[in-house]
């Protein structure tokens, strides 16, 4: 849980918030196929523009803002809110790129939970109900993500992968959910999670259940 302290006053006035343009890549109603709420509806908004630049990636096509449109937070306000989903899903492209306050303003206010999926690389922004981290190697979180994260989902490709999983849970608080994913095009990486969370149960696994389930 994260709200930025101060700003709301600056945007007190709902036609503040609700223009404010962002890039978004796609928005979409589906069911949440990562983390501790797998298997629950949910609205998501996947903003384009990343500088993390994963090799794995799953959406690369979200690195360039270029290309995709400029949506307001009253188009997709309206959007998440007619779907009749109880939260929203901030994702991307990494997110954090972008201030949230305005977006997650105009979802907060239309009674939408808020969650961010995020590589915690740039500064929290917002008000965020659900903060799920998937630190990179390749662009690390900053410090300040670990005080407010509630869910560490690591993906993981060889043994290396847990070694970072592990430096990045000691920094989590207490209770913070601990996860493992595997990376989709690396079977073998299955075999190395199940073998170590048997072997250390404060993990769990998180697996793309959308992809099994064959929903966007
Ligand atoms: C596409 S990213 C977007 C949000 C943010 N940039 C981040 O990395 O958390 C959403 C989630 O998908 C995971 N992901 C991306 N590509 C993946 C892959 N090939 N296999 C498994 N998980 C992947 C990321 O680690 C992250 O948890
Ligand atoms: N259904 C579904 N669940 C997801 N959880 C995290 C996703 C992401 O790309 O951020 C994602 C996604 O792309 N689709
Ligand atoms: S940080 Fe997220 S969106 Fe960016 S390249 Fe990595 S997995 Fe993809
Ligand atoms: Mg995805």
């Amino acid at each position: 849980m994260f709200k930025v302290e101060n700003h709301t006053e600056t945007l007190t006035d709902t036609k503040d918030f609700m223009d404010v343009e962002y890039p978004v890549m796609e928005h979409f109603y589906t069911i949440q196929g990562e983390g501790a709420h797998t298997g629950r509806a949910s609205y998501f908004i996947r903003t384009a523009g990343c500088d993390v630049n994963c090799w794995w990636c799953d959406v690369k096509d979200s690195w360039e803002e270029e290309g995709h449109p400029r949506l307001t937070v009253k188009e997709l306000v309206y959007a998440a809110e007619n779907s009749g989903a109880p939260f929203a899903v901030i994702t991307g492209g990494e997110p954090l790129l972008h201030d949230l306050l305005p977006l997650t303003l105009g979802l907060k206010s239309a009674g939408l939970q808020v969650h961010i999926e995020t590589s915690g690389s740039s500064p929290l922004s917002g008000q965020l109900d659900w903060i799920t981290l998937s630190p990179k190697r390749f662009k690390k979180p900053t410090a300040e993500v670990f005080d407010y994260v509630d869910e560490l989902k690591v993906v993981v490709l060889t043994k290396k992968d847990l070694k970072w999983a592990e430096d990045n849970a000691a920094k989590c608080p207490e209770g913070t959910k601990l996860l493992l994913q595997p990376e989709w095009e690396t079977p073998k990486s299955i075999d190395i999670i199940v073998e170590y969370v048997k072997k250390h149960p404060e993990w769990g696994i998180s697996l793309q259940a959308h992809k099994f389930l064959k929903v966007p």
